[in-house]
């Protein structure tokens, strides 16, 4: 397999498969990196949480929980801290995949571990900056690029429709219908690299926006094989 060139920002040893890219044909330049964190947990590969952000940096859109990787801390302690902060829960984190991210203008890029969980302890609570909800995931964003995982999902749900609702252990979301991943309510990067996540291949990418929040530029790859 050859080697890809990966945009300024991203580093990675393994083997990679490009998976979409678009835009102008240039990086935005940047001075300097902060480490940030952002965490899912997604339960039967079929709902995740999300929370509404209500202040700050992205407020009125739907993400993962993570915030500022704090002097000392590494990724995984930071993404657990801050899932216990925004959530309220806990949640055996598993590091799933790195989004670089610059804003046109700001004066850092983020560097961001992406981690996710197919578990959790505690009880989901709205917080100061979040509130969190369930959603479904869409058969949009399951993996054309991984039959086995499409067929898997397809399979559970032929079998037994009501799999999600009965193995869920949130009995708050126990028989109602969830909404979609409000995915025009999300960063528009988002849509490129979920996918990837929710077939547990291990993701790279970049994303670049203008002051007003457009993506101007992307460029995602991922690990040829599931993580597990
Ligand atoms: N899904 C998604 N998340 C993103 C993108 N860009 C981006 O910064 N994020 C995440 C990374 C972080 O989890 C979050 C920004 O952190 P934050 O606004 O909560 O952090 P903060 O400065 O308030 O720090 P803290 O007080 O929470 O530590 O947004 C993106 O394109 N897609």
């Amino acid at each position: 397999m050859a080697t890809l060139q990966l945009p300024p920002g991203l580093e990675y040893n393994g083997q990679l498969v490009e998976t979409s890219n678009g835009g102008v044909s240039d990086w935005v330049a940047y001075k300097k990196v902060k480490l940030y964190t952002n965490a899912f947990v997604i339960l039967n590969d079929a709902k995740v949480l999300l929370g509404y952000k209500k202040r700050g940096f992205g407020t009125g859109l739907w993400n993962g929980f993570g915030g500022k990787v704090d002097p000392g801390e590494t990724p995984l302690q930071a993404a657990v801290r801050e899932l216990e902060e925004e959530a309220g829960i806990e949640a055996p984190l598993e590091h799933c995949g790195v989004l670089f991210f610059v804003v046109d203008g700001a004066d850092a890029a983020f560097h961001i571990d992406i981690f996710r969980a197919d578990e959790y302890t505690g009880t989901v609570s709205e917080t100061d900056e979040m509130r969190p909800e369930w959603f479904s995931v869409q058969k949009e964003l399951l993996p054309l690029t991984n039959p086995q995982t499409t067929a898997d999902h397809d399979h559970d749900h032929a079998a037994n429709p009501q799999a999600t609702e009965e193995e869920g252990p949130e009995p708050e979301t126990e028989g109602l219908p969830l909404p979609d991943i409000p995915l025009k309510q999300m960063w528009a990067d988002d849509e490129f690299w979920m996918p990837l996540m929710f077939s547990r291949r291990f993701f790279v990418g970049r994303a670049d926006f203008d002051a007003d929040d457009k993506m101007l530029k992307w460029w995602f790859a991922a690990a040829p094989a599931s993580l597990s």
